[in-house]
């Protein structure tokens, strides 16, 4: 299904000296990097247009908790040790033929980026190169809801599956997660700000064995913890 975008997406290494620095001034839009070359995924070609973080992030919808955190990070990125993690927003089938799926498949978006804002999946992520591990600060919107007043376990999936693998592709191979356990052990309040931090514990061959950990900004509450399995495509299986 995807396999044949595996050479081409090695493009994503790429990505791994894109990130950090300033944040955009107000009202800055932020550059986007469209990958160049098109992928094929169930018949349908397709970009990932990869946006540098933009000011998007400093909507209201942002909580002073999230933004200090933000900050903090940013910070961090001043001497190289962590890079901000681009933004993704949609797959764009651009150089598709022309299908009877072509109006629906336009309208194609990453799941996690496809609520309007502040309603769903606002995050923003770190990478370190050196300990091979993944930062996110996730705060879930209202349209997250699980049980009353808590977030759903599915978006808590969304994001353990992201942080994981996104902390694959910053080594610069595109992956598919093949495999996560997660372990729910504290429900998570809607709206507030967790921690997902994501590390390699183990490289064989295309397999990226991670583990992820979900917590409270405080470090008290220890929501989940999860494993994932990530492979990267085999450029010999067409
Ligand atoms: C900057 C931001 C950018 C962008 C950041 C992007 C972040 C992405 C986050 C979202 C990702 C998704 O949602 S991905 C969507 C959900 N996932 C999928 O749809 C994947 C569906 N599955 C597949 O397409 C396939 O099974 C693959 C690609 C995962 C693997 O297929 P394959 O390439 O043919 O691999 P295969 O030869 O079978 O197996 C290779 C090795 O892995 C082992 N293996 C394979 N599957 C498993 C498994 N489930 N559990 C254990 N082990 C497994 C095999 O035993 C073998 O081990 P050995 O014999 O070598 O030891």
């Amino acid at each position: 299904m995807l396999r044949s975008c595996a050479p081409r997406l090695r493009t994503l290494g790429a990505l791994r000296g894109l990130t950090g620095g300033a944040r955009p001034a107000v009202g800055d839009a932020g550059p986007a990097l469209l990958i160049p070359q098109g992928f094929s995924a169930n018949g349908v070609t397709g970009s990932i247009r990869l946006e540098i973080p933009s000011i998007r992030d400093w909507t209201e919808s942002w909580s002073k908790e999230i933004r200090l955190l933000f900050d903090q990070f940013m910070k961090k990125c001043e001497d190289g040790s962590w890079k901000r993690v681009p933004s993704y927003r949609y797959i764009s089938p651009q150089d598709s033929k022309p299908t009877k799926e072509e109006g629906q498949m336009s309208r194609a978006r990453i799941f996690s980026r496809s609520y309007d804002d502040g309603l769903g999946f606002e995050f923003v992520m770190f990478h370190n190169d050196v300990e091979k591990r993944t930062v996110c600060f996730f705060q879930g919107g209202p349209h997250l809801q699980g049980p009353s007043g808590l977030l759903h376990g599915g978006a808590l999936a969304t994001m353990i599956d992201v942080t994981g693998g996104v902390t694959a592709v910053m080594t610069g191979e595109f992956v598919m997660t093949a495999n996560l356990n997660i372990n729910f052990k504290r429900p998570i309040p809607l709206g507030s700000v967790i921690v997902i931090n994501s590390q390699i514990d183990k490289v064989e061959g295309r397999k990226f064995f991670v583990s992820c950990d979900v917590q409270s900004v405080d470090e008290k509450t220890l929501y989940s913890n999860a494993t994932g399995l990530f492979i990267s495509l085999d450029p010999e299986k067409k």
